[in-house]
């Protein structure tokens, strides 16, 4: 597995705030905690505000109040650029709404981390990608993106987070899309993977299936933790 970054990323959130026009409060997380390797599940009602802690988690969100610190690193302190190269070595991101790039084929953008890795990195991460999309049941990797359905672009979303052994997986309703049986596979590999090397999983998600393998699940509403 081509691994690189360092192991055991935990995050701790102080006073977060996230606002969004005229300065409306969409998102308040006074105080969370995640030890590295937990499995973290966010879930609560639509427009909560799960998906843009996740993207505070991600460091996609440019201005927030108060602190993000995964392990040693402040993404508060950070410019955008530095968060992308934080990013780039240290997560994996499932989008809720994929963010494929249609231009390139399944196999090309399940192991698209490999662009920004070096070399020596590269041939490993492709053949990983490639091993993911079959075991996630997606046989054909040079499959237009445009061609896939739904469940496949997610399937090919979940290989892309997952290639290059990122300790840090983020995943925005990772299994939406999918059949119950789909579902529960992509579940188990996304478990399994966390479980690999102490990685850190945080999932929004509705499905009681992918949350009852978490190791706590914290709910949102209205854009405040209400439970830990
Ligand atoms: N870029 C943005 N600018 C302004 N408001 C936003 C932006 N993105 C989200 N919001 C608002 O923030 C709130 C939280 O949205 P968010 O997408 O985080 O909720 P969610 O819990 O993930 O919802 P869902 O389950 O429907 O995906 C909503 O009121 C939404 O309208």
């Amino acid at each position: 597995m081509a691994d690189g970054s360092c192991a055991g990323f935990g995050l701790a959130i102080r006073k977060l705030m996230v606002r969004g026009n005229r300065g409306r409060l969409l998102l308040s997380v006074p105080h969370l905690e995640i030890a590295p390797g937990a499995k973290i599940g966010i879930t609560g009602p639509s427009g909560a505000g799960k998906s843009t802690l996740l993207f505070a988690m991600a460091g996609l969100v440019d201005r927030i109040e108060g602190q993000v610190t995964w392990t040693g690193v402040d993404l508060s302190t950070l410019n955008s650029r530095e968060r992308a190269r934080f990013r780039n070595r240290s997560m994996g991101i499932v989008f809720q709404d994929f963010l494929l790039f249609d231009e390139l084929d399944a196999a090309a953008n399940a192991s698209v981390i490999a662009l920004f890795r070096p070399k020596a990195e590269r041939s490993a991460i492709r053949d990983e990608g490639n091993a993911l999309l079959a075991r996630l049941g997606i046989n054909a990797g040079d499959r237009a993106t445009s061609s896939l359905s739904g469940g496949e672009r997610q399937r090919v979303a979940v290989a892309r987070a997952l290639a290059g052994g990122a300790q840090i997986l983020l995943a925005d309703e990772p299994t939406a899309n999918l059949h119950r049986e789909a579902a529960d596979a992509l579940a188990d590999d996304l478990v399994a993977h966390a479980d690999t090397a102490g990685r850190t999983l945080v999932t929004v998600s509705h499905d009681p299936a992918l949350l009852e393998r978490m190791d706590r699940v914290i709910t949102l509403s209205d854009g405040q933790l209400t439970e830990i």
